[in-house]
């Protein structure tokens, strides 16, 4: 590929104690694109993900982004240079408005003396935002931006999850997981959103234990094992056997796909 990436790291270490997380892991993300990240329970895509969103530090290795190093010191460094991360576990608030879950950790206060002073926040201006970017995303069977996240269905707290990301993440967004709690209609929306969300020009790092959905909206595969990047493959060139096959180590991949 001529393109440079635009979130790389090079021989990323990370140990817990005895245990080698990150093993030399290297990795690249290229612009537009849907990259799936693949591995076996424990081969370290959770830790890769935490080192290139600002949740853990690494003991070695760089990452850069836009092929300027960055040196994240924590998730809300690694945000306010653009990436975003949409956690299995969600990090909403459930009992507060979609509204306000979009906006958690930077709300919007009124322009001139009540924000800057009186901390006041531009309520209107945040329901407006959270409203736009929802139905950008075609996610406005959601009627009421004041109802709490509690009372929607998985797929639409997901949605909710989506939507905050791709409203802030200049750059990059990270999922982990995206559909793993979800049932057959709300995966597919979900999938749907990824789609949507790399037609305006962001692309996503999506890991995944569902191979039928990685298969299906994957541009690449990074394909995890014992710490580090296996292999890069194509899905179009490679079964979901094959895929599994590398990642268990019940088969090589070929020369072509080694990563360097
Ligand atoms: N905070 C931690 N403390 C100790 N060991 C950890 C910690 N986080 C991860 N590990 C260990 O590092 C290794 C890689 O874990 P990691 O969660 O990155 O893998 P994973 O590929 O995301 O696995 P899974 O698919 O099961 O979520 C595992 O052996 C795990 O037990």
């Amino acid at each position: 590929m001529t393109l440079e990436p635009i979130l790389s790291a090079r021989g990323l270490v990370k140990r817990y104690g005895r245990v080698t997380a990150l093993n030399q892991a290297d990795f690249d993300l290229y612009p537009g694109e849907i990259l799936a990240v693949i591995g076996d329970n424990g081969a370290g895509k959770s830790s890769l993900i935490k080192a290139l969103s600002g949740a853990v530090r690494p003991d070695e290795g760089e990452i850069r982004l836009e092929g300027r190093l960055v040196h994240f010191q924590s998730p809300m460094a690694a945000r306010e240079a653009g990436i975003e991360t949409v956690y299995q576990t969600l990090a909403l608030s459930p009992a507060l408005s979609i509204a306000d879950n979009m906006f958690l950790g930077r709300e919007l206060r009124k322009p001139g003396f009540l924000g800057r002073w009186l901390k006041l926040l531009d309520r209107a201006a945040m329901e407006k935002m959270a409203r736009e970017k929802l139905s950008d995303l075609g996610l406005m069977t959601i009627q009421n931006i004041g109802q709490a996240v509690e009372t929607l269905s998985g797929g639409q707290r997901q949605g909710v999850a989506v939507a905050r990301a791709a409203a802030f993440g200049s750059k990059v967004i990270i999922m982990d997981e995206p559909t793993a709690a979800l049932g057959v209609k709300e995966s597919r929306r979900v999938l749907e959103l990824i789609l949507d969300v790399r037609s305006r020009g962001l692309p996503i790092v999506l890991i995944s234990h569902n191979m039928p959905h990685v298969f299906e909206v994957a541009d690449r595969i990074h394909v995890h094992r014992l710490g580090r990047r296996l292999c890069v493959i194509d899905p179009k060139d490679y079964s979901m056997s094959d895929a599994v096959a590398f990642m268990t180590g019940a088969k090589e991949p070929p020369r072509e796909a080694l990563a360097a």
